[in-house]
């Protein structure tokens, strides 16, 4: 089974017993790994609480490696242009003071070029409107766009990449802060935005690095949906989360104004274990461990050590929207990733996993390790190739909320 799923064909024994859901056994390489003698229990690691994508402009940086995320943001271009074409007054503006101009922020905006693409995209379309004369507004209509992302988030690359103030419809401002609570005044925002962001939680689970607690995560770095207590403490901590997100939101957006949403989910029943996704963070895990064999990092850090990430089952996640009343729900559409039904190349799959996790497995094991991880990562991938059509895909949402 895990040889065909990693289009690997030698034999592997399995050393570990293996963590079964529903019938569903993991197979990756979690099946070879020698799990440890349980030591003394030792402090909880105190976790940073942010970390953003790889900044500057270099080969391993966001900028360079987020193409996974803007095809998928290209796909939900024209729904965001219908969404708000068709959801949005701007008869809102005029209950406002300062009645011309309307605000735009992208929360989880990181260093771009993804979140320029968004917020022309939201610009041409309200202009579009605008010209329409569906308002009185009498004076012409300009644009404020914040940008927000955690304060480590590299703003400056930011602000140095996006379009020339000349060829630029709006004026910028940063806004450093956790999309979990408030960044921006209350009743201020007319339209949201953010994709590829909710799954990032405020924090680790308490616990699933806990030596001592039943959700240990021990042989894994993220949740792969493969051991109960892990799952619940990260489902709890998800909730919480997404609950944070929506009331800061309330709060902010004017009513009427809209939130758009998109990212990626599981689809329900299916662990994460089996995405592609999953394997290859199981994989990152193992190749981690691999180092502590050799003395490059320690078994000790590892099990320290679990991803503040969590992917929800869809219907969970809608659950957790539905859950706050300040908004009604005009859209809520699964659509597939453009680039599901097409191989990803290994070296496109190191670089994508690099940007994103490079920041916090630097804080967590040093920089030292981070080069000799992605290149072991980048030789497993090699010695077993993933099976993209054996694996599950996640589903990708779309959604639209208004503020009542
Ligand atoms: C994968 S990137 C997505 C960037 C961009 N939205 C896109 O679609 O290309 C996730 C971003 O969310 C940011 N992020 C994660 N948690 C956050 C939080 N609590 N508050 C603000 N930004 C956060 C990260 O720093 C990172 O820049």
């Amino acid at each position: 089974m895990l040889s065909s799923f990693l289009g690997h064909a030698s034999a592997i024994a399995i050393a570990s017993p293996v963590v079964s859901i529903v019938g569903i056994r993991r197979p990756t390489y979690g099946e070879m790994k020698q799990v440890g003698v349980v030591e003394k229990h030792r402090e909880m690691p105190t976790f940073p609480q942010s970390f953003p994508m790889n900044g500057g402009d270099g080969p391993h940086s966001y900028i360079h490696n987020s193409s996974y995320q803007k095809v998928a943001i290209d796909g939900a271009k024209e729904r965001t242009r219908e969404a708000i074409l068709e959801k949005l007054d701007l008869e809102l503006l005029n209950r406002n003071s300062d009645a011309n101009i309307l605000r735009i922020a992208d929360f989880g905006c990181s260093i771009g070029p993804n979140t320029f693409n968004v917020v022309q995209n939201i610009i041409d379309t309200v202009k579009q409107k605008h010209v329409k004369k569906e308002t009185h507004i009498g004076a012409p209509l300009e644009f404020q766009v914040c940008f927000n992302d955690q304060p480590n988030n590299d703003f400056n690359t930011l602000f140095r990449t996006q379009p020339l103030f000349s060829r630029r419809e709006y004026l910028s401002v940063g806004v450093p802060g956790s999309f979990h609570g408030r960044v921006l005044p209350k009743n201020s925002l007319h339209i949201g935005h953010t994709s590829y962001t909710l799954h990032w939680l405020s924090t680790v689970p308490k616990h699933v690095c806990d030596k001592k607690s039943p959700a240990l995560n021990k042989s894994y770095i993220q949740c792969n949906n493969l051991v109960d207590e892990v799952t619940k403490a990260y489902k709890i901590q998800f909730k919480k989360d997404i609950g944070g997100f929506l009331e800061a939101r309330a709060e902010e957006l004017v009513s009427g104004g809209l939130m758009i949403l998109s990212g990626q989910c599981l689809p329900d029943g299916i662990p994460k274990a089996l995405t592609w996704q999953g394997v290859v963070i199981d994989m990152i895990g193992d190749c981690l461990m691999d180092m502590a064999k050799l003395g490059i990092t320690s078994k000790e850090k590892i099990e320290l050590f679990s991803l503040p990430t969590y992917i929800p089952h869809i219907s969970e996640f809608k659950a957790n929207i539905e859950q706050n009343e300040n908004f009604t729900i005009e859209t809520m559409e699964e659509i597939s990733h453009p680039m599901d039904y097409m191989p990803l190349t290994n070296g496109f799959i190191t670089s994508m996993f690099r940007a994103i996790l490079n920041t916090i497995i630097e804080e967590h094991f040093g920089d030292d390790v981070v080069n000799e991880l992605f290149d072991r990562l980048a030789k497993k991938l090699d010695k077993y190739p993933i099976n993209f059509k054996r694996c599950k895909k996640y589903v990708n949402y779309f959604i639209v909320l208004k503020r009542k």
